[in-house]
């Protein structure tokens, strides 16, 4: 069903006959993102929702956080733009259509549990404390593109938490992080070509070619990663992580694998497609953010002297472990955290389809219809006050501070369909700031960084910081 109602929400100005918006798109992924950013302001301007024309294609876009959140709170059902990443990602938890979607995140739930996460502490400081140890070599020299280090370090560290497998052995991390950019860049090439959205003229494409060579290595590194683990468990190398001591609950592939041995949950392309939405969810997503938060801490070295002073407070001048109790004292630092997420929503715009009506403020929404939500936008609105856009970590401890709407802070998401490792992101990202900061000075400029959107929001000329060890 696609009638549209009266109250529908306005064109946004300036679509042109026949490709309607489509060629503000067309461009590179910087461009593709100068465009959001400039639509999301203009949508703001408009109230906060508006509709949208991409050639043939109508849908709504919403910066208004009410909104969003009576949107994201309704309708479970991801967009036909998700279709893109099937190849890859196929029925993986966000790609997945509703309908099997609903059954496998009720099953996967638990291996976020807080007792689970609780337990990861320990690779979590020891992989902080390679990320520093590798750092070395670079303290002194001068801008460095710290990308190589901390995205290797959050693959092995979803590897070693989540699925139980060491990535090092496998010798395939390097080809694989490749592989994972080239397939995103091909995901918004297609975006941005609207004549490949339909999958026939797709397949004629070069980029589709292109698409299924680097699939071909992702998928060979999932498969390699649970054949792996499904002998240690055979053996019973590993039973004793199988089940996380003094609980009930196991970790993400284990979990997987006995609800599919057991209850036949998953078949083993279904294994597959959770083991490539937790590996590219569970690193990519947190070394972006750890990293603009340490070009932003390098550019603002009051608020990196408040949070060493703070790391020195709690853990005392030593090199002890960060403690799970420690986190919760880790007050500023987490600030800074949420402040860069703000400033960087890396996952800046998400969509869903609309399965009913949807009443919002001022319009009702069709059934049918497609939505898109730019969380950046969001995190931006004039709501948060006119310092929206400048960092200032300081306005988390002061609540009268923060905007008075619970979906003010949209990095996440929200709603049942919202990001299931957010606590896993905050502690590890914790833990390996801390560490970070308690060895090196970090020094950066954020102005000089120049934005793309490759699905997730990156620099497009690298990740440039200096250190120097701390004495
Ligand atoms: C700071 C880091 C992170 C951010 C900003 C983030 C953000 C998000 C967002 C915005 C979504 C919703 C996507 C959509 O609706 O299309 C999402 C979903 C998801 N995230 Fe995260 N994420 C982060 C870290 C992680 C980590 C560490 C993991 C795994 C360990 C993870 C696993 C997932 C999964 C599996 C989904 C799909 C959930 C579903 O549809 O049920 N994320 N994330």
């Amino acid at each position: 069903r696609n009638t549209r109602s009266t109250t529908e929400p306005p064109v946004l100005p300036g679509a042109w006959p026949i490709v309607g918006h489509a060629l503000r798109f067309v461009g590179d992924s910087c461009h593709i993102w100068n465009k959001f950013v400039g639509i999301g302001n203009e949508i703001h301007d408009f109230g906060g929702v508006a509709t949208i024309r991409l050639g043939p294609r109508s849908f709504y876009f919403v910066t208004d956080p009410d909104d969003s959140s009576t949107i994201l709170n309704t309708c479970f059902e991801k967009d036909d733009i998700y279709e893109f990443g099937k190849p890859y990602l196929g029925e993986g938890l966000v790609t997945a259509k509703y309908s099997i979607w609903k059954n496998h995140r009720k099953l996967l739930n638990p291996a976020f549990n807080q007792s689970v996460l609780d337990t990861f502490m320990g690779v979590f400081n020891s992989q902080s404390r390679k990320l520093v140890r590798e750092l070395e070599k670079e303290a002194g020299k001068g801008p460095f593109d710290h990308w190589a280090y901390t995205r290797l370090n959050a693959l092995e560290t979803i590897g070693l938490t989540s699925l139980g497998i060491d990535f090092t052995d496998l010798n395939l991390s390097t080809q694989y992080l490749e592989a994972v950019d080239i397939v995103l860049s091909t995901l918004i090439e297609r975006f941005a070509k609207f004549w490949w959205h339909s999958p026939y003229t797709f397949a004629f494409s070069n980029l589709k070619r292109k698409q299924d060579a680097v699939i071909k290595i992702l998928h060979n590194m999932s498969n390699t990663v649970i054949q792996k683990r499904k002998s240690e468990l055979t053996g019973n190398i590993c039973s004793e992580r199988s089940v996380i001591p003094g609980t009930r609950f196991k970790a993400f592939l284990d979990l997987v694998l006995e609800l599919s041995a057991e209850k036949g949950a998953f078949n083993d392309r279904e294994i597959r497609e959770q083991v490539d939405i937790a590996i590219i969810s569970g690193h990519d997503t947190s070394a972006n953010v750890l990293m603009f938060t340490m070009i932003l801490l390098g550019s603002y070295p009051e608020a990196q002297d408040k949070a060493f002073a703070e790391i020195q407070e709690v853990l005392g001048d030593g090199d002890r472990d960060v403690e799970k109790t420690d986190l919760s004292k880790l007050v500023y630092l987490e600030a800074v955290l949420k402040e860069s997420m703000r400033m960087f929503a890396i996952a800046p715009v998400i969509s869903r389809i609309l399965d009913k009506d949807v009443k919002l403020k001022n319009y009702t929404l069709s059934a049918g219809m497609s939505c898109f939500f730019s969380l950046s936008a969001i995190n931006k609105h004039p709501m948060w006050g006119p310092d929206v856009h400048e960092f200032k970590p300081e306005r988390w401890l002061e609540p009268g501070r923060l905007p008075d709407k619970p979906f003010a802070f949209a990095t996440f998401s929200t709603g049942r369909r919202n990001c299931i490792g957010k606590s896993y992101a905050l502690m590890s990202m914790k833990t390996s700031i801390a560490h970070v900061i308690r060895n090196y000075r970090i020094t950066a400029d954020h102005t000089k960084l120049k934005l793309k959107v490759d699905v997730l929001l990156k620099p497009a000329d690298g990740y440039y910081i200096s250190i120097e060890k701390r004495t």
